[in-house]
């Protein structure tokens, strides 16, 4: 028997089944990847859909896919390829999170997110996210990137948030504060940044909603989200930077704008996930060089 497989039959064999994880879980499962790479990474990064190509740019590569990380959900959705990436980026020891998991899979809002937490405990206190999101705001186009300065946790507003249930102290506290999630040094480093670049002209700021999905919204809705000054939507992110901040990690996010929402009754477009994955594809250059660069200007 490998090593690997002698580990995971000496970890409680029901931590595959759990709907959420004790502390000791997560430091069972933290030290069991450690034990499995050379790289201490400083850094998170959860790969948005279609958005994972960022990995082929992490050098000295150690790879484990999820499958073989005892509790983490597999991914399911096409452009999540549902693995962990170890390495350099930009000469930064990180780890990137090819594909994440979604509510809508099926998984409780705990198990979605138990990487955040896994990565807190491998000693990662910055996290970065991306996702794949619909433009809401009028004024924005296809191939934008949207840098994320707030959420609406319209998920939360149905009872879906990670934080729910018995609070363990040694994760965080009972009543965190949400209204700083998204680091302003890190808005104001990537806006810079993308400035110098000449991306001035597509790259933006805004708030991002989810909703749990996994179908895309009615016009209705997406009116709604308008109104109440929505500029991206999505189904993902907000639990992960949930449970990023009650853990006292500082958090930076990055929306894709792949699509347009649809917001007239008689339209006859509708929106479809290809179209969301050729859009991170046609933009996936763009959005590695402006990630490479933060991560390259970032204190860690
Ligand atoms: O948020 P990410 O994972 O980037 O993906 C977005 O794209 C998918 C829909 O096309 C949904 O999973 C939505 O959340
Ligand atoms: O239009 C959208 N709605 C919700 N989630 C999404 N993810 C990509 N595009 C969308």
């Amino acid at each position: 028997m490998s090593k690997d497989k002698a580990l995971l039959r000496r970890m409680d064999s029901s931590i595959d089944t759990k709907l959420s994880f004790t502390y000791e879980d997560v430091e069972q499962i933290a030290s069991h990847i450690l034990d499995r790479v050379k790289c201490r990474p400083k850094l998170g990064i959860i790969c948005g859909s279609g958005l994972g190509k960022l990995a082929d740019l992490v050098q000295e590569r150690e790879v484990i896919p999820y499958t073989e990380i005892p509790g983490f959900p597999s991914s399911t959705v096409p452009g999540h390829e549902g693995k962990l990436v170890f390495g350099k980026l930009s000469g930064k020891s990180v780890v990137l999170m090819q594909g994440r998991a979604h509510c809508y899979e099926g998984y409780s809002p705990q198990k979605t997110t138990l990487a955040v937490r896994t990565m807190k405990m491998m000693g990662i206190n910055t996290l970065f996210v991306t996702n794949a999101a619909g433009g809401i705001n009028r004024n924005y186009n296809v191939g934008d990137i949207m840098v994320i300065k707030d959420h609406v946790n319209l998920a939360g507003f149905a009872g879906v948030n990670p934080l729910v249930g018995v609070n363990d102290e040694r994760f965080g506290p009972r009543f965190p504060a949400m209204s700083r999630a998204y680091d302003l040094d890190l808005r104001k480093l990537a806006l810079n940044t993308a400035k110098e670049m000449g991306f001035g002209e597509f790259v933006r700021e805004g708030v991002y909603s989810m909703m749990v999905g996994p179908n895309f919204e009615t016009v209705t809705e997406c009116r709604f989200l308008n109104q109440i000054g929505i500029d991206a939507t999505g189904m993902s992110t907000v639990p992960e930077v949930l449970v990023a901040i009650h853990c006292g990690m500082r958090v930076f996010g990055m929306s894709l704008i792949t699509n347009k929402v649809i917001m007239e009754y008689d339209a006859e477009d509708v929106a479809n996930h290809e179209e969301v994955l050729q859009t991170g594809d046609r933009r996936s250059t763009d959005l590695q060089q402006l990630m490479t660069q933060i991560v390259d200007k970032v204190e860690l």
